[in-house]
């Protein structure tokens, strides 16, 4: 049977039948509805076997030359390339009682069929209409009806990585199948389910693996919701900056720019303008990173707060409650004390609570004020807010790394959207949640029915996919949610290599070595290059080693707002391993993954808070393997889990 989406550009008392006819094609065959309105050369654009395509519309009499003007335009614009016509396949309505004109008679490119008989047996006259079409005139047209599918050979992994590609100016990639139907997802049906009109938004979830296109598809879809609505507006909202940074340079260099009606932003960047609007024009300072934070914090977890002194958790535990109870929108004590807290890993007592909420009152009254606002507690007050006038409203909000957002940062996503607006999220639940795990329906999004998942990764090779998820799998506690990547069609290539020391100098030491070799004897281009670093590591003195060796200039910390402004093509590219999320390279470093396993060797946690720690740190040691297209090399001072040995080159220091 022939993939097909919708046909709504058909008029509603002949699509069934329709659908029928084309439903006796063979799966070779895909139909397909233009989605923007300058591409809608004809109401179905068949694409069938040997890259062969027709054209076919449905029309009450014979059609006129006002309905067939758009694909006469379309086959004058093939001719003048050299390339051959696509025919026109007219179903019509009434007997053809019309006498054809000599002139129409011998157009050999229009064909006109009366719809009993189409109903009858259409699918042999598609078959014989058909125009095969050779590559370059098969992407062309694919790229000009649909190009929401077409992927700029710039933007995509796939590239070889060894020397500079020359071939890249010429190579098009599409995507397939099922990631057109996710960019395209709901965009031609009119969404007028009654579930829908209660939830007062519409939203679409696709649940996919690392490396299946997920920003690819959110940037492609951006694009064609922008140009099918240029009165409308829309957000594309992502977790860290670098990928937001990565985004942008994207759209400046290649794909001419970003729609005017399209804005692109980290969460905070989004929050903070709704948290301006709100407040007549005042911009907050919020508390960035551990250094802003710690010595407000000091002041609160301290012996002299009797709170403290009483709660018997650690420091870890009783701030990670307190970030929960603003990300949770829990909103006063009587509620906090019959919160059910699932998933948080530690029980606490209702005495405990108490405590916890006195803490609490501290935190609100010590990092409130718009010079040094906590970020959990202003996301949650402008979540909070009833009256929504003040906020900026979009027709249509983006959501990369979904997985990452807190619940309070959805309903801020949810409460900057028009009415009957329309939400889209991408995520991959493999990658973990943020603190706990959420389920959708619990923060109000629900995607039953309205998922889609994509399971093969574009970026990765199968050996480092198998290797990454022998980290993750059996870690998971939700089947439903576990993406099983496909591993079957994927391409291969060389194994990932672990390289252990006995100490962080040597690690570095062998980092370095290992890089200048890459890039001397391989001859890779710089900005194909990625190195990812845990805790044990700052980007910033990092970056100063890889200049040392490498060069001035050679190397932008992804970390640092500054260095990256204007500075991201042609280097490599340098970040914590907690920012990489999102991002890729056909190179990539892992240094540090010692520090990760560490974390879970904490001997101030129990028993299940160590299982949690330990889920953590494999699922970040996940997303990071994962960045990389063709190579991967991990750096460590503590041995991974056995079973990653067996899909990995080990060598260096022996640990056992
Ligand atoms: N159909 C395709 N053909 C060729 N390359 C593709 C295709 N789909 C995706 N890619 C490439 O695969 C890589 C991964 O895509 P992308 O970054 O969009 O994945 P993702 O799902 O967002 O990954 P993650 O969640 O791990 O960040 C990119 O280089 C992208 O251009």
């Amino acid at each position: 049977m022939a993939q097909m989406e919708s046909i709504t550009g058909l008029d509603r008392k002949v699509r069934r039948h329709f659908k029928k006819v084309l439903s006796r094609l063979s799966d070779e065959f895909i139909v397909r509805e233009p989605l923007l309105d300058e591409s809608k050369i004809a109401s179905i654009v068949l694409e069938g076997p040997c890259k062969s395509w027709l054209m076919i519309g449905w029309h009450e009499k014979w059609p006129n030359e006002t309905e067939l003007a758009k694909w006469r335009r379309f086959n004058s614009a093939l001719l003048s390339k050299g390339y051959q016509p696509i025919k026109y396949l007219a179903v019509v309505e009434e007997d053809l009682k019309h006498k054809a004109t000599s002139e129409e008679q011998a157009d050999r490119f229009i064909h006109i069929l009366d719809q009993k008989g189409f109903y009858i047996d259409g699918e042999k006259n598609i078959v014989d209409l058909l125009t095969e079409s050779p590559l370059e005139q098969y992407n062309w047209v694919k790229k000009t009806i649909f190009p929401e599918s077409a992927i700029h050979s710039q933007c995509t992994t796939r590239r070889s990585v060894s020397r500079v590609d020359n071939r890249a100016s010429l190579q098009q990639f599409f995507l397939d199948y099922d990631q057109e139907l996710a960019t395209r997802f709901d965009m031609l049906e009119q969404v007028d389910s009654s579930e829908e009109r209660q939830d007062d938004f519409s939203v679409r979830l696709i649940n996919g693996v690392a490396g299946s296109g997920k920003t690819l598809i959110l940037i492609n879809r951006a694009i064609a919701f922008c140009k099918k609505h240029p009165d409308k507006k829309a957000l594309l909202v992502i977790h860290n900056k670098p990928v937001t940074s990565d985004i942008k340079h994207r759209f400046e260099e290649w794909l001419g720019g970003a729609p005017s009606n399209l804005k692109i932003e980290t969460f905070h960047q989004f929050a903070l303008n709704q948290q301006k609007k709100v407040s007549n024009n005042c911009r907050l300072t919020p508390l960035f990173g551990d250094k802003a934070v710690e010595p407000l914090r000091a002041q609160i977890l301290c012996d002299i707060n009797e709170s403290y002194t009483q709660l018997k958790l650690t420091d870890g535990q009783i701030w990670s409650e307190l970030e929960y109870i603003n990300e949770y929108l829990i909103k006063d004590e009587n509620e906090y004390l019959e919160y059910e807290r699932q998933g948080r890993g530690f029980a606490l007592q209702k005495s405990q609570r108490v405590h916890i909420w006195k803490l609490y009152e501290m935190v609100v009254q010590a990092m409130s004020s718009p010079k040094g606002y906590l970020p959990s507690l202003y996301v949650k007050d402008l979540a909070l807010l009833e009256d929504t006038t003040g906020l900026e409203k979009f027709d249509h909000i983006l959501v990369d790394e979904a997985q990452f957002f807190a619940p309070s940062w959805l309903q801020l996503v949810k409460m900057s959207l028009i009415s009957n607006g329309a939400i889209f999220l991408c995520a991959d639940p493999n990658q973990g949640f943020l603190k706990s795990r959420l389920s959708w329906k619990s923060v109000g999004f629900n995607v039953r029915g309205r998922t889609k998942r994509l399971n093969y990764s574009y970026r990765t090779t199968y050996e480092i996919m198998v290797a990454a998820n022998t980290l993750i799998e059996g870690i998971e506690d939700d089947a439903d949610d576990f993406v099983k990547p496909d591993l079957e069609k994927m391409e291969r290539g060389v194994k990932p290599q672990i390289i252990y020391s006995h100490t962080l100098q040597d690690e570095k030491t062998r980092f370095l070595n290992e890089l200048s070799e890459c890039c001397r004897s391989d001859d890779i281009p710089l900005q194909q290059i990625m190195v990812l670093c845990s805790g044990s590591y700052s980007p910033w003195s990092l970056k100063r080693d890889i200049e040392n060796t490498l060069g001035k200039g050679t190397v932008v910390n992804c970390n640092d707002w500054k260095d990256i402004k204007d500075n991201i093509g042609g280097k490599i590219r340098l970040m914590s391993i907690n920012s990489c999320t999102g991002m890729e390279s056909g190179v990539t470093f892992v240094l540090g993954a010692g520090e990760l396993m560490n974390q879970a060797k904490n001997i101030d946690l129990d028993d299940t808070e160590r299982e949690l720690a330990q889920q953590e740190s494999l699922r970040k040691l996940y997303v990071a393997m994962t960045r990389a297209g063709q190579r991967l090399a991990l750096f460590s001072t503590e041995k991974l889990p056995e079973r990653v040995h067996e899909h990995v080159e080990v060598s260096g220091a022996s640990l056992d």
